[in-house]
């Protein structure tokens, strides 16, 4: 919480009170991610042995891709091309959170759990790199080095943890966003100090047994990409608890 008084001096006692002492923080938890390196069933297609020799990596450590690798995917997890591999939306993702207002605020914290039980948390000084070519290679190395450092900060980090332990241990009311949900307004559900959970995938539904644990909320009548429904609750957010 903010105490917003613009009047305030220096000499005020009061002016201590308009210091931030923020009392809450945003946490994006995005959930089931379709973020993974390229599984072992698929390692030995031709298609994918093709794209890891342009990439200059061991198979194993490319990241899954489905814009380059839909027709691999398909023969080795039929109908799974539309729903696996997808860096791009979380390409997009970090790009509109890392750079809102709210991190600059310092105020967010992004996590990523993916479908696997990995969980990468970007640090808010994390800038995504501009490139999407490079967003892959900095996410490849993440998963090969399991931290990303700039000089004594650690930039991201990828650990083992399920979707459940990841919200226990941030220990802030959780709030489950699907298309499915309640019907709500943004500005209902969104509390000081909380955890937002948005799936990580463009299809389907969570694969995690979310539901038996959380109520849902839906905030618009239709589907949503990742990244939209990510800003609509991270600029509400600075808007009702941000500092002027
Ligand atoms: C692109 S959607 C995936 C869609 C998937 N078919 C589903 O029904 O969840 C990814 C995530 O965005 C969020 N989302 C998308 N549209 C939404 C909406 N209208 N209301 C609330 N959350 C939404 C949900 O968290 C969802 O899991």
């Amino acid at each position: 919480m903010y105490i917003r008084n613009a009047e305030l001096t220096l000499s005020d006692p009061m002016f201590f009170y308009s210091l931030p002492i923020h009392v809450g923080m945003l946490n994006v938890v995005i959930a089931d991610a379709e973020l993974e390196l390229i599984p072992g069933e698929m390692l030995d297609d031709y298609q994918v042995r093709k794209y890891a020799k342009k990439r200059k990596k061991p198979a194993a450590e490319v990241l899954l891709d489905s814009n380059f690798l839909h027709g691999a995917i398909e023969r080795h997890f039929p109908g799974g091309s539309t729903r696996m591999g997808r860096p791009d939306i979380f390409y997009i993702l970090l790009q509109v959170l890392q750079e809102s207002i709210l991190n600059k605020r310092g105020l967010l914290r992004v996590y990523i759990h993916t479908k696997h039980n990995k969980v990468i948390h970007i640090a808010p000084q994390t800038r995504v790199p501009k490139s999407y070519n490079r967003f892959v290679g900095l996410m490849e190395d993440l998963f090969k080095k399991q931290e990303i450092q700039s000089g004594q900060e650690k930039l991201l980090t990828l650990k083992d943890a399920d979707l459940f332990s990841l919200l226990d241990d941030l220990g802030k009311e959780v709030v489950l966003l699907s298309p499915r949900g309640r019907p709500s307004k943004p500005e209902d559900i969104i509390r000081e100090d909380m955890s937002l959970v948005i799936g990580g995938f463009a299809e389907g539904d969570f694969q995690t047994d979310v539901y038996s644990r959380y109520s849902a909320h839906s905030i618009f009548p239709d589907e949503l990409t990742i990244w939209s429904v990510a800003s609509e609750i991270v600029v509400r957010y600075e808007c009702m608890f941000g500092p002027l």
